[in-house]
């Protein structure tokens, strides 16, 4: 006989949220937070069942932030699949969704019903609406916040809302997003948040491409190239490993040329202490990150791979 299993509680508002995590924490539940945008693949999935196994309570959040984007990037595009992401929560027993329309007060003469205003550089800032905003000052300057700029200040301050919101003990994210783990953890550490910040390991398809929501977005040539990352990863690993190559000039090269032989447009290659994000001089003498973010198409992923 099949086994039924319960719906997650949907909630869209802050409070009808917060009071769910209240009522939890005083039956004496320990809560975990599993942040997302939507569009759940397997490794959405995978922090949903750490979470699973690290807490009582599971909360997913969904919700597609707009202060995190600019205006020329794919916010609009971004994809959304909410009937998908309902079936998979309520098969891995997820106790409650939250899946706000709006999260940010808006101005007086905001659109009703949408955050989109809120989109870096959309538009006028409207009398009266939110304006508080969190920076990590040094973590969020290399690698993606060269291109990107706008975006740790978006994702600490919305993370930090949802913290607020839903009072877990723990929030769960994914490695692939390694400098947002980062930032995540030191704005935990430097605000107080009673918030324990976990990170779970890269889940990839099994050609070796990271799983990401923006997968979807390739065309099915610039699926195939887009391989070029995962595989120069691993080839640089391999360098590291053989000692052909340890420096990170070297180790940069190699990659870079290979994603950008295979067509990619490549926006960092960057090989850096895994705590500090600074750039080292040899990869033997601390954990070492090499980071990615290259483009195959409009599409821009990101990838890494840590060497111990
Ligand atoms: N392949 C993956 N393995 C493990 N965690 C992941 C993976 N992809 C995403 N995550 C994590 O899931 C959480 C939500 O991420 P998000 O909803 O932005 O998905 P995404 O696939 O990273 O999307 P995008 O295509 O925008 O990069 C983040 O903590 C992110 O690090
Ligand atoms: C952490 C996050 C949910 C904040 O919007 C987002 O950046 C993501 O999905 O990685
Ligand atoms: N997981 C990354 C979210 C973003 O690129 O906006």
């Amino acid at each position: 006989m099949a086994t039924e299993t319960a719906q997650p509680r949907v909630f869209t508002d802050a409070n009808g949220i917060r009071q769910f995590s209240r009522d939890q924490r005083k039956s004496g539940n320990r809560i975990a937070l599993v942040p997302t945008m939507g569009y759940l693949h397997e490794g959405h999935l995978s922090l949903i069942k750490a979470a699973r196994d690290m807490a009582d309570i599971v909360i997913v959040s969904i919700y597609v932030n707009p202060t995190q984007f600019a205006q020329h990037e794919d916010f609009g595009v971004y994809p959304r699949d909410e009937e998908g992401d309902m079936r998979k929560l309520t098969s891995l027993g997820v106790n409650a969704v939250f899946a706000p329309l709006r999260l940010y007060a808006s101005g007086s003469s905001a659109a009703a019903g949408s955050d989109a205003g809120n989109v870096v550089g959309a538009g006028e800032h409207q009398k009266g609406a939110h304006e508080t905003f969190i920076q990590v000052e040094q973590l969020q300057q290399p690698l993606c916040g060269k291109s990107r700029p706008h975006f740790f200040r978006g994702v600490a301050t919305v993370v930090a809302k949802l913290f607020n919101i839903t009072e877990p003990d723990i929030a769960i994210f994914g490695r692939k997003d390694y400098q947002q783990l980062l930032v995540l953890q030191r704005m935990a550490r430097d605000l107080d948040f009673a918030v324990e910040v976990v990170g779970m390991p890269i889940m990839r398809e099994e050609d070796g491409l990271a799983m990401s929501s923006r997968n979807a977005l390739l065309s099915s040539d610039n699926r195939q190239k887009a391989l070029s990352i995962s595989q120069s990863l691993q080839w640089a690993r391999k360098m590291v490993e053989d000692r052909s190559a340890v420096s990170p000039s070297e180790l940069h090269d190699a990659v870079a040329s290979r994603i950008a032989a295979a067509g990619g447009r490549v926006d960092y290659v960057e090989v850096v202490d895994g705590s500090s994000l600074e750039k080292i001089q040899d990869v033997t003498k601390q954990p070492t990150l090499i980071a990615v973010a290259a483009c195959f198409g409009s599409v821009r992923l990101i990838d890494n791979i840590e060497l111990s």
